[in-house]
């Protein structure tokens, strides 16, 4: 046991003892800036035994879950040092690579308002059904989930649906099934993974009792590692003006007020444009925006999700032209001979950021870059290639998407 004092809440959510009774730094979930703790430690991570002084920042965590799931880690911090340390962890990303920039106020996401979560099935003791929940907080064991004030209340009330849905998917002992569920306009998206399939995968009396719950539970569609295995209705989401059916686990931003957040942003940074590159696009969040202001180049590496947004561009009307392709821009980048009549470029690569076609976008002559990302280090690094080429980083947006993870997503402005 030791006594500490907190310095600082790390990268990872996790308060930090810089120099622990100068035997170097220390980690202790669950504590805050200020605080005086008696810490049980193991190497330089510890758990928090007593709170001898109190942060007065520290509040009562919305959740009865909160310490023992792993989905949140920062419930315990008042919201205004909260937000202010999403965008320090921005502005201390930037500063590792040497870059500076304004860093505008936090755009928080309310709670109650995730539509996309991914839960984990375990098999019950006998007789009690699937048990649906998230990841312990350090461990690979489940916390069952009753309530979840970070996810849409319409979500948290399918919770016994789903784990009735659950159920069948467990049918071979090595199958760990993961329910990614998306909450769309027409009702519950469900695609499961996880499922043991060297043996046959699924029977066909689970594939039969799977199909029986969901239409109990009166979802829209469910799919097993993308193939259906039960369609009522197709997902649809509105992006823009359009009307888009969603493949199959497809990427959409996890909160509706965080994405009209950043596309707002991004739509206003990029007037005036009358060619516009969306790169990494998916189905088409930012898409259909951008066209209302001019000619849109629409590149993404999955090819269902760019035949989603093509057929969505019949629900549209009065936009200017959107070129989709399909494209794996690691592989192969948008050139910089292709942008060459390009004015913005906005980017929104996944967590590994987006080196390869940076490179093409730094030899090009396009004025203005938008990058949207969800990991500030990557941002940073493809950030400072950049500026390194000439663009001047403006402001970046922080964007509080996860509310109380230590995740933060974030919208950057480039111009040259
Ligand atoms: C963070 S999501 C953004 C999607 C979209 N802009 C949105 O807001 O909904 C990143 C997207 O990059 C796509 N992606 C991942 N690797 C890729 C690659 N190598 N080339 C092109 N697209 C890729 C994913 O399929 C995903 O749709």
């Amino acid at each position: 046991m030791r006594e500490l004092t907190i310095d600082a809440v790390g990268a990872q959510g996790d308060g930090l003892s810089r120099n622990a009774e100068g035997k170097g730094a220390a980690f202790v979930p669950l504590t805050l800036p200020g605080e005086r703790v008696l810490a049980n430690m193991e190497g330089a991570r510890g758990e928090v035994a007593e709170i001898l002084a109190p942060s007065p920042d520290r509040v009562t965590p919305p959740c009865r879950h909160f310490g023992t799931c792993g989905g949140c880690a920062l419930q315990h911090w008042a919201a205004e040092p909260y937000l202010a340390w999403k965008a320090e962890q921005v502005r201390l990303q930037l500063s590792m690579e040497g870059l500076e920039t304004e860093i505008l106020p936090t755009f928080a996401a309310p709670p109650a308002s995730r539509r996309r979560v991914a839960l984990h099935a375990r098999k019950g003791p006998k007789g009690a059904g699937a048990l649906l929940g998230f990841k312990e907080r350090r461990s690979w064991s489940l916390v069952p989930i009753k309530e979840c004030p970070v996810t849409d209340p319409r979500l948290v009330a399918a919770l016994p649906a789903l784990a009735r849905l659950a159920e069948p998917f467990l049918e071979h002992p090595k199958s760990a099934p993961t329910l990614h569920v998306t909450l769309t306009g027409t009702g519950l998206d469900i695609d499961v993974t996880g499922v043991e399939r060297k043996s046959g995968g699924l029977s066909a009396d689970a594939r039969m009792r799977a199909a029986m719950a969901a239409s109990e539970g009166d979802f829209a569609r469910v799919t097993l590692a993308g193939e259906t295995v039960y369609g009522a209705r197709q997902p649809l989401v509105k992006l823009g003006q359009a009307v888009v059916a969603l493949p199959p686990g497809a990427f959409l931003q996890a909160v509706p007020a965080a994405e009209r957040a950043m596309v707002d942003f991004t739509v206003a940074e990029a007037q005036g444009a009358s060619r516009l590159a969306d790169l990494y696009c998916g189905v088409g969040t930012f898409t259909f925006r951008l066209a209302e202001i001019g000619a849109v180049h629409a590149a993404e590496m999955s090819a269902p999700a760019i035949e989603a947004l093509k057929t969505a561009m019949g629900s549209t009307s009065g936009l200017k032209p959107i070129h989709a392709e399909a494209r794996d821009l690691v592989r192969r980048p948008v050139l910089s001979t292709e942008l060459a009549k390009t004015d913005v470029v906005v980017i929104d690569p996944p967590r590994a950021g987006a080196a390869e076609q940076t490179v093409e976008i730094a030899k090009s002559k396009v004025a203005k870059v938008i990058s949207v990302s969800c990991n500030p280090g990557t941002f940073a690094k493809d950030a400072r290639a950049l500026v390194e080429a000439g663009f001047r980083l403006e402001k970046v947006l922080p964007v509080d998407q996860f509310v109380w993870s230590p995740h933060i997503e974030l919208v950057g402005v480039f111009t040259r």
